[in-house]
């Protein structure tokens, strides 16, 4: 797949950002291709299709046999939130999810194994390969941030939520990610997730294919390198990794996906150790603070001033952009996590709920955007 090679690392407008030596150049070779990837044995999965087995402690999510294992490694890192790891396996071996992301996670190890059975790797790596240029993410964010004085904004195309529910009854993603476009929205994101948010790459795709210019974030759990192929495949600029569900290397692996791909990845994080473990991984340009507890639901904008105090020194030597998740619904709200040293904000429910999402843009910030 000639694609992947070749895609050039983006300068990064941030000098400390340039300034940092890049990952040393490696080609992802895509697990079903004819070289494997390195560490990345491969075994013949079921109707024939080349699955990936688990790299290292990484968590694939297909035919992995020590399930404790890989939640070991997670748990030493702190991750609470464990893989079921057999799709077919009884919940009754695991118990009940904790929480609704542990739940979110053990559905999407099952919807990741049949995505992988209907679309297998190697289809899907090369329709990656061959999709159009990603549009720079990180670039649109630091331009729009420069252009308007307040944070960028990306702005989420969400029907609905485990903690709201059904946010917006008549909902046309690709009509709202044009309002979102045309009042200055300088990236969007598209929640692709079906169970709980009630979205779908199929929206990503529309959008795309609708003309939209801004770049995409795919809102996803990504917990296996499938979906990141597949959201470029279908279009994706940028795609979402939630250290709260993903370890060091998992994290590490798939950010050398993303840089082949072209793809800018959204690190988030939610508290402290996060953090502190994000911070320690090479290549990460963009982070999100979540100020929304995956795990509770409870949303807290002050977690967003709190981790920036502490760590905020580290992240600007680093040259590396912030980005404040959730909660936000008035220009006090996105004052605030600006002070507090956010570049851009990341926001959902309180445009997508209001009859005109585009205009309710100028309502968040007290302003208009300039495009
Ligand atoms: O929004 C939720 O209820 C939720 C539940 C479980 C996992 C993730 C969840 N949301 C993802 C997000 O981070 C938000 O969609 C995004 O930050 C926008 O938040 P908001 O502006 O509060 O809609």
């Amino acid at each position: 797949m000639e694609a992947l090679g070749s895609a050039k690392p983006r300068a990064s407008p941030f000098p400390a950002a340039a300034a940092r030596s890049p990952l040393p150049p490696q080609v992802v070779v895509p697990a079903s291709s004819s070289a494997p990837a390195p560490s990345r044995p491969l075994r013949s999965g079921p109707k024939g299709t080349i699955q990936a087995v688990a790299r290292n402690e990484m968590l694939s999510v297909v035919e992995r046999e020590d399930c404790g294992s890989v939640n070991d490694v997670a748990a030493s890192q702190g991750i609470r939130i464990r893989r079921h790891c057999r799709p077919t396996a009884s919940m009754e071996e695991m118990g009940a999810p904790r929480n609704v992301l542990e739940r979110i996670i053990w559905d999407k190890e099952i919807e990741v194994a049949q995505g992988l059975a209907n679309n297998p790797l190697r289809e899907v790596t090369e329709s990656a390969g061959k999709a159009p240029p990603t549009r720079d993410f990180y670039g649109a964010l630091v331009a729009a941030y420069m252009r308007n004085g307040v944070p960028a904004l990306i702005a989420e195309v969400k029907k609905a939520s485990p903690s709201r529910g059904v946010l917006r009854e008549n909902f046309d993603a690709v009509e709202i990610a044009q309002a979102y476009e045309k009042y200055g929205a300088a990236c969007l994101s598209i929640l692709t997730d079906e169970k709980y948010f009630q979205g779908s790459f199929e929206n990503l795709q529309k959008v795309r294919k609708a003309g939209v210019k801004c770049p995409l974030l795919c809102k996803e759990f990504v917990i296996d390198e499938w979906q990141i192929y597949y959201a470029r495949s279908v279009g994706a600029d940028a795609i979402l990794l939630i250290a709260a569900v993903l370890t060091d290397a998992d994290i590490t692996y798939f950010l050398r996906i993303c840089k082949e791909l072209g793809l800018t990845a959204l690190v988030e994080v939610h508290d402290g150790r996060e953090m502190e473990r994000v911070l320690r991984i090479d290549g990460v340009q963009l982070i999100g603070i979540n100020n929304r507890s995956l795990a509770t639901f409870i949303v807290d904008t002050s977690n967003t001033k709190r981790l920036l105090e502490k760590h905020g020194d580290a992240i600007r030597e680093k040259g590396i952009l912030v980005v404040g998740e959730s909660g936000l619904f008035n220009p006090d709200d996105v004052a605030y996590v600006q002070k507090a040293g956010v570049s851009a904000v990341l926001v959902g429910e309180s445009l997508v709920k209001q009859e005109d999402p585009g205009r309710a843009i100028a309502g968040l910030f007290g302003k208009e955007l300039l495009r």
